[in-house]
């Protein structure tokens, strides 16, 4: 990606957006729903499975460590798996593109396999720390080798070498991360004995729900505000039909979209709006934000809603820290809406959005400011002063820095700008939303003159 000639972006708005729109699959819940699906014993079925290159890179990491897994053309996934403890030696390193999610979680099925597997990924990737799962994945018996004159031994690439059998550990989380969570349950998965995790903050719970959907044996207690997750190890897994409910994440830009253009009136169909994801909804109602959501209903054990969403005006907003893990990845869109709010925003307690596919706090500052948006970037977070529903300048380039959801963020501002903002490139976008701009063409939005390229 990062050698193909970058492809400018620019969208507009020159009418309400209007319409009815499905968001593509959960990406945590896809990559969760393979990886366990090729510990399986027998056929697994998943029907939505995000077809992004994040999961992408998942799927073909899961096939070179032995899980037959293929499409058919109705768009259904089925995957045998090799059964817990099955996992075979990969023949060439494990090419995990732009994926945090991939790479941190399938550390977490080597650590306790048979296999000596290497890590490799995109520039963005290999800046990205690794430390988080070392520490505990090597507790367990893991060995972590960086390459001979690495500068930094906490990045990719990296070799690691599974151990087995495993040592089962009791580990509490130092940073509120689903990644480490989960990195730590699944390499429980094939240790013997319990393995277990101490959550001080909740995060996204897609591992323990599947988990247990496939039949391992996992409990989840609360103490103190204290999550402890208990896993037995040795599992057999049995093979699952899943259904993947539509991106809360995703559904951020469209809503935010809607919300920003006056007139629009939108739904956005079968969205995902589990607890420990849904932080964005809660917000932007507060914020004042019009969101309805329709036909509430159960997918795949994931409570899901219709949202319709009609432009708003929205007051600023400072939110709980203790939100921010239910919402980790749609602060860059939340940012674009308190830049056109009323008043002032403060959205602190986001250190971890600095260590995300790029700085997430440092590139969105810079980005506002270059659309015109009053902006001050402080540790942990921004501080926003907004227009108040006045159209931001727009008219700059932006960079996005191999970071999709900085892409989609300033491809949305640009809606709401006098003049069209230049997303510099495009490519990003389809890690986790390939059909994001044809989805916003079907809305109402345009490619301005000159940017289709
Ligand atoms: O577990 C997951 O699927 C994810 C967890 C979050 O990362 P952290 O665990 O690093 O916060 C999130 O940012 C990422 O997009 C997906
Ligand atoms: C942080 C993200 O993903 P990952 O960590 O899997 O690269 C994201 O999708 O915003």
């Amino acid at each position: 990606m990062s050698h193909a000639p970058a492809q400018p972006l620019r969208l507009s708005a020159h009418r309400p957006l209007t319409g009815r729109v499905t968001v593509p699959g959960d990406k945590s819940i896809s990559h969760r729903a393979l990886m366990l699906s090729a510990l399986a014993v027998g056929e697994s079925r998943v029907e939505g499975l995000l077809e992004g290159e994040d999961v992408l890179a998942t799927a073909a990491a899961m096939r070179a460590m032995g899980a037959t897994i293929a499409r058919s053309e109705d768009g259904r996934w089925t995957i045998h798996g090799v059964g817990v403890g099955g996992l075979l030696q990969p023949q060439a390193a494990l090419d995990m593109g732009n994926s945090g999610t991939s790479t941190r979680l399938l550390m977490g099925l080597v650590a306790s396999h048979a296999v000596i597997a290497t890590f490799t990924g995109d520039a963005s990737l290999s800046k990205r720390p690794m430390g988080r799962v070392i520490e505990p994945l090597s507790k367990m018996g893991a060995a972590f080798t960086a390459s001979p004159g690495a500068k930094n031994s906490q990045t990719l690439p990296l070799m690691v070498r599974g151990l087995v059998p495993a040592v089962p550990i009791e580990y509490r989380l130092p940073v509120a991360s689903a990644q480490v969570k989960s990195a730590v349950l699944l390499a429980g998965l094939n240790t013997p004995g319990i393995t277990r995790v101490i959550e001080p903050v909740p995060t996204r719970d897609h591992s323990e729900r599947m988990l247990r959907g496939f039949g391992a044996e996992l409990t989840v207690e609360e103490a103190g505000g204290e999550r402890i997750i208990s896993i037995t190890g040795e599992a057999e897994l049995k093979p699952q039909h899943i259904v993947v409910p539509g991106d809360p994440s995703s559904a951020g830009f469209p809503v935010v979209a809607a919300l920003i253009v006056p007139g629009s009136d939108i739904v956005v169909e079968n969205v995902g709006l589990n607890p420990t994801r849904a932080g964005l909804y809660q917000v932007l109602r507060a914020m004042g934000a019009d969101i309805t959501f329709e036909k509430e209903r159960l997918v795949g054990g994931e409570p899901v809603a219709d949202l319709r969403v009609k432009a708003s005006t929205l007051s600023g907003i400072e939110p709980d820290p203790s939100v921010v893990p239910s919402m980790v990845d749609e602060f860059p869109i939340l940012f674009v809406a308190c830049a056109l709010a009323q008043g002032r925003s403060v959205l602190r307690g986001l250190e971890e959005l600095r260590v995300k596919e790029s700085d997430r706090i440092a590139v969105m500052a810079e980005g506002l400011r270059a659309i015109g948006a009053a902006v001050e970037e402080v540790e942990d977070g921004l501080i926003i002063d907004g227009t108040g529903g006045e159209r931001l300048a727009g008219g700059a380039t932006v960079a996005t820095h191999l970071d999709h959801r900085i892409a989609m963020s300033f491809a949305v501002a640009s809606l709401a700008c006098r003049a069209p903002v230049t997303v510099d490139d495009r490519a990003p976008i389809a890690t986790s939303f390939p059909i994001f701009i044809p989805m916003m063409e079907g809305l109402g939005a345009e490619h301005s003159e000159g940017a289709t390229a």
